[in-house]
């Protein structure tokens, strides 16, 4: 069975394929953010839904408030009080190594085919998948009143790919290309209250290659009966990598793999 919505994204043709990847480098390029809406194939994307709503019991919950900036690229700023402020994290995640060794979520992040488009793209020379059992691809699940907010991400880009979209709310808001900006902007950023932001749009089945660590970002909160699933699939430059057992034990509260469910 395909994965890839073949129809809409032909890329075993090499002309079409230079198109689309021209196009999300473009996008990129402008704001750091290429989607490829209907990425999925309709039978696969079910099939993906289907064990993401089989695993939620075992996803756990996480429930914070977090600066926007850990290690990133306002950490020494100045302005002591941009640096301490804080927002909510609630939302449940479940760990890599619960999900199907052979399903289609983890067929997908291992295929050449998205692999050499996320390559391309990105305009990079290598990708390796992540060695680690617990981050590898991740699910995001948030119910009514979660949300996730604004940071900045420690990896240069991710992939997501979002599997069920919440009735309303859980909107993907964000400011591109704001490391360098000034205290006053960013602070405007975090209170919703500047021009600097934009919505991007992302149905279920779009794929998203996003640069996070230049630009600020958040997942707006979710209202309504339908849970927000998303597929975080990170990858690296270099074989092997392993995240810190700290990164682990603050997104997933373990950093041993569980045995089979
Ligand atoms: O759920 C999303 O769309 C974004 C997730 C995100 O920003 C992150 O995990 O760092
Ligand atoms: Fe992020």
């Amino acid at each position: 069975m395909s994965i890839v919505n073949a129809t809409l994204y032909p890329l075993s043709d090499p002309d079409r394929r230079a198109a689309i990847v021209d196009r999300a480098a473009g996008q990129l390029g402008e704001d750091g953010a290429a989607a490829f809406p209907d990425f999925i194939a309709p039978a696969a994307l079910a099939e993906m839904v289907a064990e993401a709503a089989a695993k939620f019991p075992l996803a756990y919950r996480r429930d914070q408030r977090l600066g926007f900036n850990p290690q990133g690229p306002i950490a020494d700023m100045a302005d002591e009080e941009l640096r301490s402020r804080t927002s909510p994290y609630s939302m449940w995640i479940l760990g890599s190594d619960l999900l199907d060794p052979a399903g289609a979520l983890r067929r997908f992040y291992e295929s050449e085919e998205l692999m050499s488009l996320v390559r391309d793209a990105l305009d990079i020379d290598s990708l390796h998948t992540i060695a680690d059992p617990l981050i590898n691809i991740n699910l995001t699940y948030m119910g009514v009143g979660d949300q996730q907010g604004w940071h900045f991400d420690d990896n240069d880009f991710v992939v997501s790919l979002l599997l069920q979209e919440a009735e309303t709310g859980g909107a993907f808001e964000y400011a591109p290309g704001v490391d360098d900006a000034p205290p006053e902007d960013i602070h405007a950023i975090l209170d919703g209250a500047s021009p600097r932001t934009r919505l991007q749009k992302v149905g279920a089945g779009t794929l998203l290659l996003f640069r996070g660590r230049r630009a600020l970002h958040r997942v707006t909160e979710v209202a309504g009966g339908t849970q927000r699933i998303i597929a975080l699939l990170s990858y690296h430059r270099e074989p092997g990598f392993i995240y810190a057992d700290s990164v682990k034990q603050n997104g997933l509260g373990r950093t041993e793999v569980l045995a089979a469910q």
